[in-house]
């Protein structure tokens, strides 16, 4: 198990339980009344268009923002009641490049790892450890700035599971990465759920990041649309595959608004074709499980 041991008490409890949230700025409502939860040991994909409300859901989460209105859990633990055992067991990727481009690899993480109280020798060790998870254990000591920026993604990841969270949350960790890129870091994430028990949120406006054997949260214009798993909804859709399963969504897309966009339009076709839309009139699936 990845994290912070999470036996007996609370902890036993969903990765994350989102009941009835809502955010707006000023008069602008970013989310409306968002219930859904992650199992433990999950890749969650949060799906959506820009501006469907992904990085306010984060920040929410994350405690950047204050939750108002609604309640959020991180196994058991209330983000607002309990922010420090929330936040112990959240790990965060965000959207913006973080690195100290003047600093090698290993300062960078060293970094971070006192920050989180980590003694320099157990740093060294999970450094070492985490980077060869990813593949870039021959990096340590070149500047940031060297690396691309498929691997210094790799090493914002590193950071962010420094302090061996139980639940990571990406945001859209793969926006301005060429496809090769974009596939190896999901891969990596992937391994690391499987192999550590890690549960992963993984924000994406993708619909080939989606794999079969993933759960969806499905978020349009501050609403959950699905939330299950991708199995579940390509079942019920009657699709024989997850693009299948979001096309045959369309039926009613013109009332919709949410377009999906695949990786495939965006590198460069610019195909419209490519573009999958979804129906927030279809029937939703397994909604707020
Ligand atoms: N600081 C802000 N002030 C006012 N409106 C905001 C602010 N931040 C976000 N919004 C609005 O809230 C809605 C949700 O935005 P949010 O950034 O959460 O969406 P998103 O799904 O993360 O989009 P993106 O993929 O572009 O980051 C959008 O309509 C956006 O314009």
């Amino acid at each position: 198990m990845h994290g912070i041991e999470d036996e007996g008490g609370p902890a036993q409890a969903m990765a994350l339980e989102v009941a009835m949230v809502s955010h707006s700025y000023g008069q602008k409502k970013a989310l409306d009344a968002v219930s859904f939860s992650l199992p433990a040991g999950s890749f969650t994909v949060l799906l959506g268009l820009n501006g469907a409300g992904k990085t306010t859901l984060f920040s929410l989460v994350s405690h950047l923002y204050d939750t108002r209105h609604g309640s959020i859990r991180v196994f058991g633990r209330d983000i607002r009641r309990e922010p420090g055992e929330a936040l112990r067991r959240l790990g965060i990727v965000f959207q913006a490049r973080t690195l100290d481009l003047d600093l090698s690899v290993g300062q960078n993480l060293a970094y971070h790892a006192a920050l989180h109280g980590i003694g320099r020798r157990d740093a060294m060790v999970r450094i070492k450890d985490l980077l060869a998870q990813v593949d870039m254990a021959d990096r340590l000591h070149d500047k940031a700035r060297d690396l691309s920026g498929g691997q210094m993604r790799r090493v914002e990841i590193v950071r962010a599971l420094l302090h061996r969270p139980s639940l990571l949350l990406l945001d859209e960790a793969t926006v301005g990465l060429d496809i090769r890129s974009r596939s190896d870091i999901l891969a990596a994430i992937r391994v690391l759920v499987k192999q550590t028990g890690l549960s992963v949120f993984w924000a994406t406006h993708l619909i080939d990041e989606v794999d079969q054997a993933d759960d969806v949260v499905i978020l349009d214009k501050g609403r959950v649309l699905v939330a299950g798993a991708v199995a579940d909804m390509v079942r019920q859709s009657g699709a024989r595959d997850i693009g299948g399963a979001f096309t045959g969504l369309t039926s009613g897309a013109l009332h919709s608004g949410l377009s999906v966009v695949t990786a495939a339009a965006i590198e460069g076709s610019g195909d419209l074709a490519a573009r999958c839309e979804v129906d927030a009139t279809a029937p939703l699936v397994g909604a707020a499980r």
